[in-house]
């Protein structure tokens, strides 16, 4: 469903600072396709998603999705069939707006009526909103009129994760989303990501930097280097592999080490 073809980013071309972050990234997305991202500090991870978003227009090379070409679509068109969470669980949500007022927005992002306004959201649609918030299990349903600068880390992030996946996107990209949050909370969004995935069938990227997690979640791995995706496994031979198999894949097909400490903490 997502296809990217010879892609290429290079930063600051021409200067001191020139990096080249994409080189030339080919990725074939099959659809339900739950893949997880593994690699190198700086190995272009972020940037390959934000190629995918529209957070910048890629130098060479194709995006396309559902068979239609959004190489040069802008950011704020493809955020309404894909939806994308960060690391920092302060970005995604408005923290001066209400949990409701939030959601609303997220609930109206897809609608192209010229009349989808806040004040128009439905009393019985505020009541489903309330309904998906108690799935969550963290009381947040009780809270809908409170501002989201007051939730924890692990509150904002699960209501950011339910907002991107309110109206199922086409596509969820997920950047180290649980990366800044406590082991206990992250594992429970980890738990309600795996839950949400499941019960949408959605096409899913999530960046990680825990070879467990990266292993147990989804149904592929990818490993990425300089620009680079140095190993793709899916089915037995994923099946079969330890986290130690994963790190020699990595070592071998690199020509090097894995240099990220958190990454090797985690193992
Ligand atoms: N906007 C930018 N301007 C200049 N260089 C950038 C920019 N964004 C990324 N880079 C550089 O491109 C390379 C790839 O960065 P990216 O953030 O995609 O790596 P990553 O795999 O997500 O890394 P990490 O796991 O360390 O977060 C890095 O060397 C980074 O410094």
């Amino acid at each position: 469903m997502l296809k990217l073809i010879d892609i290429c980013k290079t930063f600051n071309k021409g200067t001191v600072n020139e990096k080249t972050a994409l080189n030339h990234l080919n990725l074939e997305v099959k659809d339900g396709d739950f893949i997880t991202i593994i690699g190198s500090n700086g190995a272009g991870k972020s940037t390959m998603f934000n190629a995918i978003c529209g957070g910048f227009y890629v130098d060479e090379g194709f995006v396309e999705l559902d068979g239609e070409d959004i190489t040069f679509l802008p950011e704020h068109k493809r955020a309404k069939f894909i939806g994308h969470l960060f690391q920092d669980p302060m970005k995604g949500t408005a923290p001066n707006m209400t949990i409701e007022e939030n959601i609303a927005i997220a609930y109206l992002r897809t609608s192209t009526s010229q009349h989808a306004y806040l004040s128009r959201v439905s009393k019985k649609e505020k009541e489903q909103f309330r309904e998906r918030l108690a799935v969550l299990d963290m009381g947040l349903e009780d809270r809908m009129k409170q501002p989201v600068g007051l939730l924890s880390g692990g509150q904002r992030q699960a209501l950011t994760l339910l907002m991107a996946t309110m109206i199922p996107p086409k596509l969820l990209l997920l950047d180290e989303h649980t990366a800044a949050l406590d082991p206990a909370t992250a594992d429970k969004v980890l738990d309600l990501t795996k839950r949400i995935v499941k019960e949408h069938h959605l096409s899913c990227l999530m960046i990680t930097h825990n070879m467990h997690s990266a292993l147990e979640l989804g149904n592929r791995t990818l490993m990425m280097d300089s620009g680079r995706i140095i190993l793709d496994i899916e089915g037995k031979e994923r099946e079969c592999i330890t986290v130690d198999g994963l790190l020699e894949k990595f070592n071998s097909g690199a020509g090097k080490e894995l240099d990220n400490d958190r990454i090797l903490f985690s193992k």
